[in-house]
Formats: structure tokens, C-alpha cells, sequence
């Protein structure tokens, strides 16, 4: 049995699909039903229920967006950096595995190898290193809190997309916002991306921290080339000058952009398909939000 923390959000909703496709039994958890837990009493549950894997997909991310979070400091803190500790002595207790959403937000910029920040590189974008966004921050501190427990999984999830709008798909927000950033990123396609970490809870891939990105990098002008040439978007699409007047004008927060490596995902098995193919898949099945009504 699997215990799935965050189903009700984003990135915890594929879980739940991807879980049941599978035939894999779970049981969710929220909020409403932890609070007042204690790492006995919560333990003491996931004995009781024969868990023998827990999934965290629950944490905070601010909404719309990661500026949410430069005011939401406590929540902020509790869903990011808290929460991780806290499952982590529970799933101690019990004596099982477990995953934990994290981000690839943790870095930003040039990586000091040419091919991408790899699991080994500190985040250099945390409060360590003092130039981060809130959120980034209390991300890489919840990193540091797992960082000695050999029963966990660190699955790195950066910017994602799926076939399926929603105001927190990143194709959607190009499509919507009125101008957009020009950077290179890794992305993950959220289906790819649930799909290589349910590969680690049925398989005997190694805990550690991974990289669950699509391989490759995209720039933002090339997602919307790929959307114009698809037909999925039309119409002009407006771009920032530099990060300079993103800052002044569309943001609270630095964002991090960069690239990742997924070396150790692939030589592990967790391999993703190309990022831009990944993106063109989506594209070609979008279904657009009047269309899930
Ligand atoms: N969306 C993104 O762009 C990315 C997200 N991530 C990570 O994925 C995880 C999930 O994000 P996402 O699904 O987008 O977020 P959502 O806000 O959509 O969902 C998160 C869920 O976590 C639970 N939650 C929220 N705050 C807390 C808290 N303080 N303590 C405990 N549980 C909380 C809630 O579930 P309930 O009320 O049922 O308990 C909520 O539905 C986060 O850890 C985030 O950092 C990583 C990279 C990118
Ligand atoms: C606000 C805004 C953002 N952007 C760009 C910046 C960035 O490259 C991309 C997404 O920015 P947003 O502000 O929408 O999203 P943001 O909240 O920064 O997204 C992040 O969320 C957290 C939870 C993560 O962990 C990250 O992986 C990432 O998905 O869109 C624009 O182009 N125009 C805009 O007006």
C-alpha cells in the first residue's frame, strides 16, 4: 500500500491518475486529515494501513506563482522545508521508502561543468547562497533536511508541462501571459516525470537525489516557435527585453533558470523522452481548458 501525500494539488492529481492506471493501491492523505500528528501517531497510521511507501506531493508554491510565496513565508516554510523533516522521521519509524517532490529551482544560471547542474552541485540558489526567491529558498532547505536520509528518493521536478491546460502547465502560462522571459530551461513533462518516479517505488532503482527532467534544454522562443507551427497558439507573442524588465514589470521574485543534468535518472533507468519532443507530444494532443469542461 502507498500513502500519497498532495493529491488534491497539481503535481499530486497526476500521481493519483498515474497510480490508478497502474493498479497500484493507495490511499491519499491531506492536511485535514495529519494536522495534530505526531511522527508516533502518523507512523503508528501507516502501520496500521500496511504502508510500504510514502509519496510527499504536497508542499507550497505560492499562486499564481512563486511570488505568492514572498508573502506566504510560514506556510511557505511548513509545506517545504518542515514537512520534508517531519515525513522523514516518520518514514524512519516504519522502517519504509519514501519520495519527495522537489524542484529544480534550486539553480540558476551557468553550471559549473558545460553539461548542466548535476545532482552533486550545491544549489546556488537558496538562502546559502543569499540570491534567491522565497520559495527557492525553502525548497534547497528541504533538501538539506533529507540530505542524510538513506531511505529517500529526491525527485527533481522543474517548470512542468502536460498535454492538459491549466493556469500551472507551463505551455499554458506562455499561451497567457502578455509577455514572456526569453531563457533556456529544463523542463519535465509531468506524465514523464510521474511515470520515472513510480519506476522507484516498484523497482530497484538506488534512493538518492535525481534529476527527473526531460533530457535536452528549450528557450522560450522555441516553445512558442513549436506552438505557432502546431497551430496551437496564434498571434504574436510579445517578449521582455532582458530580465530586467521582466523584474520591473511582471515579477516580485528572481526566477531561477537553468539547466539541468539527467545523466544519473537515464544510467539509473528513469530515462525521459527529449524534451522537445516531449513538448511537440503535448502540443499535438492539447486539450484545452473549454475542452475538459
Ligand atoms: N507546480 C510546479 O511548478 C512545481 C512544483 N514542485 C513541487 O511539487 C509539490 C507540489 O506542488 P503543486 O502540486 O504545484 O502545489 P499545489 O499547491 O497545487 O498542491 C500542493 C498540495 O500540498 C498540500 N499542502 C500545501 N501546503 C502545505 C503545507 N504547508 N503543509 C502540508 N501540505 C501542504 C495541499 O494538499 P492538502 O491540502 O490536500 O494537504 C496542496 O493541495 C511542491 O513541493 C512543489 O514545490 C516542484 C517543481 C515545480
Ligand atoms: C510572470 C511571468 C513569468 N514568465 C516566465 C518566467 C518563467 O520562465 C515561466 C514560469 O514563471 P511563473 O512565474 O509562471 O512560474 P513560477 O512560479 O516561477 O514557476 C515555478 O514554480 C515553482 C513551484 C517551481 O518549482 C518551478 O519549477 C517553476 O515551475 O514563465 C513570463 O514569461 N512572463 C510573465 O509575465
Amino acid at each position: 500500500m502507498i500513502a500519497l501525500l498532495g493529491s488534491t494539488g497539481y503535481v499530486g492529481k497526476y500521481f493519483a491518475k498515474h497510480l490508478a492506471d497502474q493498479n497500484i493501491d493507495f490511499l491519499t492523505l491531506s492536511r485535514s486529515d495529519t494536522a495534530g500528528y505526531s511522527v508516533d501517531s502518523l507512523a503508528a497510521k501507516l502501520r496500521k494501513e500496511r504502508v510500504d511507501f510514502l509519496i510527499c506531493a504536497a508542499g507550497f508554491t505560492g499562486k499564481p506563482n512563486v511570488d505568492a510565496c514572498e508573502i506566504q513565508k510560514s506556510e511557505c516554510i511548513d509545506g517545504n522545508a518542515v514537512l520534508p523533516g517531519f515525513l522523514s522521521r516518520v518514514a524512519a519509524d516504519v522502517g519504509i521508502r519514501w519520495g519527495h517532490v522537489s524542484s529544480g529551482c534550486i539553480y540558476n544560471g551557468e553550471s559549473p561543468s558545460k553539461d548542466g547542474f548535476k545532482e552533486t552541485d550545491a544549489p546556488n540558489f537558496s538562502f546559502r547562497t543569499n540570491n534567491c526567491s522565497f520559495y527557492s529558498g525553502t525548497k534547497a532547505l528541504g533538501e538539506e533536511v533529507l540530505a542524510d536520509d538513506r531511505n529517500c528518493f529526491v525527485w527533481r521536478l522543474r517548470i512542468p508541462f502536460s498535454n492538459v491546460d491549466s493556469p500551472r502547465n507551463y505551455l499554458s502560462k506562455l499561451m497567457r501571459y502578455d509577455r514572456l522571459l526569453e531563457a533556456r530551461n529544463s523542463l519535465s513533462n509531468l506524465d514523464d516525470y510521474v511515470r520515472a518516479c513510480l519506476k522507484c517505488v516498484t523497482g530497484s532503482v538506488p534512493t538518492g537525489v535525481y534529476n527527473l527532467t526531460n533530457p535536452g534544454s528549450v528557450t522560450t522562443r522555441q516553445v512558442v516557435e513549436k506552438m505557432l507551427e502546431l497551430g496551437v497558439a496564434k498571434g504574436d507573442f510579445s517578449f521582455f527585453d532582458d530580465e530586467a524588465a521582466f523584474m520591473i514589470s511582471a515579477a516580485k521574485t528572481p526566477r531561477s533558470n537553468c539547466v539541468l543534468n539527467s545523466q544519473k535518472a537515464v544510467d539509473a533507468g528513469l530515462e525521459m523522452p527529449d524534451v522537445l519532443d516531449s513538448i511537440e507530444r503535448s502540443l499535438q494532443n492539447w486539450q484545452s481548458e473549454c475542452e475538459k469542461k
